[in-house]
């Protein structure tokens, strides 16, 4: 469904990524996982829209949409969970909702914001205090719930365990492995190798803007790559 071919991805003259070839399929669910300073928030860009592509092209849904602007990918079912979160604090969790829902498709805006609280039910608590108040946690919900109010294909999420309680991301965790065995596509950046395998089927490894290892989880997880950096020696997915 999503396929990146050749791409080259960078800020301005200079190209972070190259060569990255990429693809999530329909209904899949992808990791992408690397040291610091590897290129994964930048290929987020890319795919996002906010950075153009330098070479290469993209496709989705076998159309080619390599120039098309970040709001109309938004509005082809491409949504993304920045880094950070970026809920607006001044707004109502409800309002934050609101905004994002209309952002899309101005009918039954109340429909899907039902939907996000019946997924995240702290958020439906929440409804009307402010995003600036909400704990780590609850941003996360509420991050992930706005790009779910624009009835997305598919999920991307830049960190999802950045800075949250191992129960926190274990919870808002499960929930988007429930999304995605649900038919949901994921593309999911995540440092934890371990809550990033619970939840997808198939991953790559990102170092120096370029793939290094890719394949399904249980070949990953075998490979010495994975084990030594990522799942501290024991192998198996716990
Ligand atoms: N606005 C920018 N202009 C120029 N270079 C940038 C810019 N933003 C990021 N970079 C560079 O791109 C490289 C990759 O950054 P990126 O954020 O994509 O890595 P990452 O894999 O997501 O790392 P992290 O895990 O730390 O978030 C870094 O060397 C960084 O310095």
């Amino acid at each position: 469904m999503l396929e990146l071919t050749h791409a080259r991805i960078g800020y301005g003259p200079v190209t972070v990524v190259g060569d990255l070839n990429l693809t999530v399929g329909d209904g899949e669910s992808v990791f992408l996982i690397g040291p610091n300073g590897a290129g994964k928030s930048t290929t987020l860009r890319g795919i996002s829209g906010l950075n153009g592509l330098q070479a290469g092209t993209m496709t989705w849904d076998g159309q080619d949409i390599t120039h098309l602007p970040a709001s109309r990918r938004a509005a082809r079912g491409i949504a993304v969970v920045p880094e950070g979160r970026h809920v607006f604090t001044q707004l109502t969790v409800q309002e934050n909702l609101e905004v994002a829902a209309r952002a899309v498709n101005r009918a039954a805006v109340r429909e899907r914001i039902d939907e996000v609280f019946d997924l995240f039910p702290r958020l439906r608590e929440r409804q009307h205090s402010f995003g600036g108040l909400l704990s780590g946690g609850e941003q996360q919900m509420l991050a992930i719930g706005r790009a779910l109010a624009q009835r997305p294909r598919l999920l991307i999420i830049d960190e999802l365990s950045l800075g949250l309680a191992p129960v926190i991301y274990q919870h808002v965790g499960e929930t988007v492995r429930e999304l995605a065995a649900g038919g949901l596509s994921v593309l999911l950046v995540e440092q934890n190798a371990r809550l990033a395998m619970r939840i997808c089927s198939r991953g790559y490894l990102l170092a120096h803007g370029e793939v290094v290892l890719a394949g399904t989880v249980e070949e990953l997880e075998r490979t010495d790559e994975m084990r030594d950096l990522y799942l501290g020696g024991l192998g198996k997915v716990g």
